[in-house]
Parts: C-alpha cells; sequence; structure tokens
C-alpha cells in the first residue's frame, strides 16, 4: 500500500508545496524546524485544510480539494502517534488501548489485542493508570492505542522528541518492529539524523516547504546537498552485514566491502545491519595513521567538498572496494580543507571516532 501526498498552501512568510509517494514500511520527513514537516502531517491527517491537496492511500481518496472532496480526520482510517502521548489519564491502560479498538470499523479481536499486546511488551501494565507509567511505558500504549484502531497508515509526529536518551532508546525498537510487521505505510517526522538512519526505510528531505529529495537513507544522508541539517547533525549510513564475533567483545562487519569493527551486536552472523557514523565522528589523514586507538580507519576518495558556515566544510568521502562503495561524511574546519588540500579525488584515510549500529530492515514479505 502507498500513500502519494501532494499539498500546496500558503501561510503569510511560508508556502508549502510538497509532493511525494511513501510506499509501505516507515518514510522519514526530515528537516530542519519550521521546514513544513508538521504542516504536511497535519494536513494528511485532515487537521489542516491546505489551499490545495490531493492524498491517496492505496487507491482510496482521503481529499481532492479540486473536487471538493475532504474526508474529516475521524474518516481517514490514520493512527496518529503524537509527541505526548495524550492518554486518558482516568482510565486504565486497557481501557485506553479499547478506546482505541472502538474506533476501529471493524474492532479487532481478542486474538489481535493480544498480538499489539506482545508487540508492545504491555502485558505487564494493563491494569495500571498512565500516571504510574514511565514514559517509554506511556509511548508504548499511545502506540498500541494507534494500532488497535485498525488504521491503513500510521502518522508519527517527533513521537520520540520528549524522550530522554534512555527512553529513546527503549522505544525505538518497537518502531523497527512497527515498520518490520506491518504493512501499511507509516509517516515518520524527525529532525534527527540518527533516529533516520536506523529507522527509515525511505526519506523524503524537506526544507523551506519544498521536497528537497527522496531516496534510501543511506543517498539522502549520505549526500551533502541534501541532508538538511548541515554540519552539526550530519551522518551518514551504511549497509553492512555482520562477519564474526571476536572473543575481546568487537563485532567484525563489512560495509562495502570494508572491515568495520563495532561493539558487540546481538546479531548472528550474516545479519544485516546499519551502521550510522556522524561527520563529526569522522577524522581526516593524508597518510595511513599508526599507534592510534581509533579501530576504523578506511581508506577513502573525496567526491565532494562542500563550505558550511563561515568556518566549516562537509566532505563527501567514497569509501570501499570498487564496485561496493558507501558514502561516508566528514566534519572538518575551513583550515583543514586548506591545510589538507581537499578536494575532488584526493585519495586519503578517514578515522572513525565512533559508530553506532542499528538492525537493518527484516525483508519484507511483499
Ligand atoms: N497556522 C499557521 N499560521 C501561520 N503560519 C504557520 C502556521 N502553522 C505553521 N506555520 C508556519 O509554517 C512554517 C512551517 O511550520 P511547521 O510546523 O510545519 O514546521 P516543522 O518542520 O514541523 O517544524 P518543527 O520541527 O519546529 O515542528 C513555519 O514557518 C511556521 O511558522
Amino acid at each position: 500500500m502507498t500513500v502519494s501526498v501532494d499539498l500546496r498552501h500558503r501561510f503569510e512568510g511560508f508556502t508549502l508545496a510538497a509532493r511525494f509517494e511513501a510506499p509501505a514500511g516507515l518514510t522519514a520527513l526530515f528537516g530542519r524546524s519550521g521546514s513544513g514537516k508538521s504542516t504536511v502531517v497535519n494536513a494528511v491527517a485532515g487537521l489542516l485544510r491546505p489551499d490545495h491537496a490531493r492524498i491517496e492511500i492505496g487507491g482510496r481518496v482521503l481529499a481532492d480539494t479540486e473536487r471538493g472532496l475532504w474526508l474529516p480526520p475521524e474518516k481517514r482510517r490514520i493512527g496518529y502517534i503524537f509527541q505526548d502521548a495524550r492518554l486518558f489519564p482516568h482510565m486504565s491502560v486497557r481501557q485506553n488501548l479499547d478506546y482505541g479498538r472502538k474506533l476501529a470499523p471493524v474492532p479487532p479481536g481478542r486474538a489481535e489485542f493480544d498480538r499489539v499486546v506482545g508487540m508492545l511488551g504491555l502485558e505487564g501494565l494493563l491494569a495500571r493508570r498512565p500516571a504510574r507509567l514511565s514514559g517509554g511505558e506511556t509511548s508504548r500504549v499511545a502506540i498500541g492505542r494507534a494500532l488497535l484502531a485498525g488504521p491503513e497508515m500510521i502518522l508519527a509526529d517527533e513521537p520520540l522528541a520528549a524522550l530522554d536518551e534512555a527512553r529513546k532508546a527503549e522505544i525505538l525498537p518497537y518502531f523497527e518492529r512497527l515498520r518490520d510487521e506491518l504493512s501499511i505505510p507509516i509517516l515518520y517526522v524527525s529532525h534527527a539524523a540518527g533516529e533516520v538512519a536506523r529507522l527509515a526505510t525511505s526519506v523524503v528531505a524537506i526544507e523551506a516547504g519544498r521536497v528537497s529529495g527522496q531516496g534510501s537513507a543511506a543517498q539522502i544522508l549520505g549526500d551533502p546537498g541534501l541532508t538538511p541539517l548541515g554540519a552539526r547533525e550530519a551522518g551518514a549510513m551504511l549497509e553492512a552485514r555482520v562477519v564474526a564475533h571476536h572473543a575481546d567483545g568487537l563485532s567484525e562487519v563489512q560495509a562495502g566491502g570494508q572491515v568495520l569493527w563495532v561493539p558487540r551486536v546481538d546479531r548472528p552472523e550474516g545479519a544485516a545491519l546499519r551502521v550510522h557514523v556522524r561527520a563529526q565522528d569522522v577524522m581526516l589523514a593524508l597518510v595511513r595513521p599508526e599507534g592510534i586507538s581509533a579501530l576504523n580507519v578506511i581508506p577513502a576518495v573525496v567526491r565532494d567538498v562542500r563550505p558550511v558556515g563561515a568556518d566549516g566544510a562537509l566532505v563527501q568521502l567514497g569509501a570501499g572496494m570498487a564496485g561496493a562503495q558507501s558514502t561516508l561524511l566528514a566534519r572538518v574546519t575551513a583550515r583543514s580543507v586548506s591545510a589538507l588540500g581537499l578536494r575532488s579525488g584526493l585519495e586519503l584515510f578517514a578515522v572513525l571516532k565512533a559508530v553506532s549500529v542499528a538492525r537493518d530492515q527484516a525483508a519484507r514479505p511483499d
């Protein structure tokens, strides 16, 4: 099932003109604050009626303003997951979930209720009131309530933004499961490159109310012209595979024909992984450095050097064997650009100070 969205809207001082398709899986709407992500989500949800809109889910038309068609939010069959979970405080977790269930055109039976409760690990929480849940537990209940309403699509607007790092780490695997186990599209708003690298099947980059690029997470995050966050948050994503686990606590993975060492990952040999490397965690050296503690030193070639701000640059690198290239980004100072003579085609070494690893999307049955 695919969602297709075509929106035009004018606020004073801001024009939205966004058109994209979101396939099954998780599509991240990725852009800096004020770029228009929430306006897109609100229009898709039916909470904002734009000047022009055509929105379709798997052939079902939710809005076509040319023809005067505009379904109200409750007729759209969209599960909405907010930043603040908005649970009913006077109801138990079970009653909150039941509320979602009763919204479904065909309320799911006991088996489906149990499946959602099991998937989100809510078994032990059903009798509790929201006031006695942690932030992460609250988010899981909100996700469950959205799923039980039998949605044809999930909209999640920065669902992790209100959580601290530990709670984020607790919830991210549940979004991975939604992505891998549901056959409906998930539109997920984020301005966090790490989250997008970990979760997105495809990415729609939004800049100043327009779609500036669409592609896989690796393509969008690795392109300094498309990654919408400038140098500070930028980072590339590599598709990798587990090769072996070693007794000293490290796992060996292959990315683009290149060996990388990462802290031990709990995945079998051969499993697909995503490795996220932030641009600010990549150093560049003209000769292979020796006697340093960084484990990952990769031969690379400069593809692009793009000035960022007054005194910095984002360097796009091709790394790995010919034919299996990966893209990395490095954040360097303007001084380093001239001291190292950085230019397209220059061969050098990328020193990765830190990498983070997530499981890759499971193969979809369809
Ligand atoms: N109701 C409104 N009236 C006028 N301007 C609006 C309205 N809603 C949003 N805007 C403007 O539209 C632009 C896009 O806002 P939007 O909330 O969609 O961005 P965003 O990418 O979701 O940002 P954030 O990540 O900060 O939530 C902003 O300039 C905002 O000020």
